[in-house]
């Protein structure tokens, strides 16, 4: 029963970084699991002071040498960990749920709990992810009712209650094997919450939201690890807070050399970030950590990630280094042709709409232009780049084949026009697009789909109710486009 121990309490007040790192570490080294309530209290409370209210430009902040960091009293943190225990326990009468191990009952109860104590106002504002907000502004975001509900659940003793995160989702796993899931928030805008369900009714729809059965499942170290990613350091559009950001970056260095994001590649990700803005001294350099977190996608979640390939290939593109960005945009490619298009996968379709749309012809542009450079030149020139961006394309058709939500419209079509166009014809006569052998496209997709497949349907079959836009597998490039785009003139 995770409690607010004197061996907790030892570290306070916390002055600075180092204090908070020593209070973290010895929480996650244990013996004991890690008091989650008690860390998101303390690191909310911080980030609280770092970003929040901070008007007047660091600079003339210095000048005024006004400590920085803030002072964390015991008292403070105390006081608000007794709120959240006698909120939770006064709630949840656990003498009416006998079973060892959680129900769906009290699941949906705990996750009450937090719902019903939540104002009503702006929910996709920063800093809203800690307990820190909940129990002084009774705001959270969506990712923080969940986070919320498992802080609350091992307050109650119920130590099979875990956070489940996919890419843009957040829920929770119990049960005796832990393969029991729940719904215990909201999801993105406009969308009925669907709160007490289980998730497998969604998974159905192989749909990117859910991972089609691959999340990450939480440990409570790695519950530390989601609450210090969420962890946001910025003050305002322009503005990080310099402190916060590092502190973030010591945690997740301590949460990653024991071994707590090993299966984690969206913090992995989050560090190459942070890495990239400030490098740590000693430590591997931003791609490193990039290529680790697709290892992981790789190897544990058998790749259906696609943020591991978009974080190196945003790091590459600001690095200039088109060629090799636009191959991670290809294996992101490769990634979400596994999965069906729903209505809910939209910030996916954003990531992808501002890579084909923005991010590639920029790229065509600024080669094109930069006559000079004759490394960037010869980008328009390489079969391997031109092949690349045509995968790309390809697995967001194969997204697009059988989805009950059309993925490409004219748009996409004008910008895949102007990146092609830009590349040497002869360049586009040189590359071989794979004929229609039984790539792994289709045992993936079919892979997906065996249980429409065992209720008769293929996936072309399927694929009539949805959308259907040509694959540029069994075609010449050339004439697959311009199938493509006149499918999507069509449509205007
Ligand atoms: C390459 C990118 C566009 C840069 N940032 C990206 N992020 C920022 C960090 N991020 C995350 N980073 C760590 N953990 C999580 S858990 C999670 C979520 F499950 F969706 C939740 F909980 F619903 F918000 C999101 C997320 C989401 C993806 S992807």
């Amino acid at each position: 029963m995770a409690g607010f121990r004197d061996r907790d309490k030892r570290h306070f007040p916390l002055t600075d970084s180092g204090s908070v790192v020593a209070l973290f570490r010895e929480q996650i080294e244990g013996p004991n699991d890690p008091n989650l309530a008690l860390l998101s209290i303390t690191l909310g409370c911080i980030e609280n002071a770092l970003t929040m209210n901070r008007a007047i430009p660091a600079a003339e902040e210095a000048a005024l040498l006004r400590p920085i960091f803030p002072v964390v009293d015991l008292e403070t943190v105390e006081a608000l960990y007794a709120k959240f225990e006698t909120l939770v326990r006064g709630s949840v009468d656990l003498t009416e749920y006998k079973s060892t191990f959680s129900s769906r009952e009290l699941v949906k109860k705990i996750s009450d709990v937090v719902w019903s104590s939540l104002s009503r106002s702006f929910k996709d504002k920063a800093h809203l992810q800690s307990l820190y907000s909940f129990l002084t502004g009774n705001k959270l975001d969506c990712f923080g009712v969940a986070f919320g509900v498992v802080a609350a659940a091992q307050i109650l003793g119920c130590d099979d209650i875990h956070l489940a995160l996919s890419e843009d989702h957040a829920w929770v796993v119990f049960g005796e094997d832990g393969t029991d899931t729940a719904e215990v928030t909201w999801h993105g805008k406009g969308n009925e919450d669907k709160r007490g369900q289980s998730i497998a009714l969604s998974v159905a729809e192989k749909s990117w939201l859910y991972f089609n059965g691959q999340p990450v499942i939480c440990t409570r170290a790695t519950e530390v690890a989601a609450m210090v990613s969420a962890a946001n350091p910025s003050i305002n559009l322009t503005m990080d807070s310099i402190e916060m950001g590092a502190l973030q970056q010591e945690l997740l260095w301590l949460l990653h050399d024991k071994g707590h994001l090993s299966r984690y590649p969206m913090a992995l990700g989050n560090l190459g970030d942070l890495e990239e803005i400030s490098p740590t001294p000693g430590r591997p350099p931003p791609l490193q950590i990039f290529q680790e977190a697709i290892s992981v996608a790789i190897k544990h979640y058998n790749n259906h990630h696609v943020y591991p390939y978009t974080y190196m290939g945003g790091y590459l593109y600001r690095k200039r280094r088109y060629k090799e960005a636009i191959k991670c945009w290809a294996e992101a490619s490769n990634v979400i042709r596994k999965f069906n298009y729903t209505r809910e996968d939209e910030e996916i379709y954003k990531e992808f709409l501002e890579i084909a749309n923005e991010l590639i012809p920029n790229i065509v542009k600024a080669v094109s232009l930069n006559t000079t450079d004759r490394v960037q030149m010869n980008i328009l020139y390489n079969p391997e780049v031109y092949a690349d961006i045509l995968r790309f394309y390809d697995g967001i058709c194969e997204w697009e084949e059988g989805s009950s939500t059309p993925v490409l419209h004219v748009g996409w079509a004008q910008h895949l026009t102007f990146s092609l166009n830009k590349f040497d014809p002869r360049t586009r006569a040189k590359i071989d697009v794979a004929k229609d052998e039984d790539s792994d496209s289709d045992s993936d997709k079919e892979s997906n789909d065996e249980n429409d497949n065992q209720n008769g349907k293929s996936q072309k079959e399927k694929g009539e109710s949805g959308v259907k836009t040509g694959s540029l597998k069994n075609k010449d490039p050339k004439e697959a486009l311009s199938v493509v785009v006149e499918d999507l003139k069509k449509e205007e």
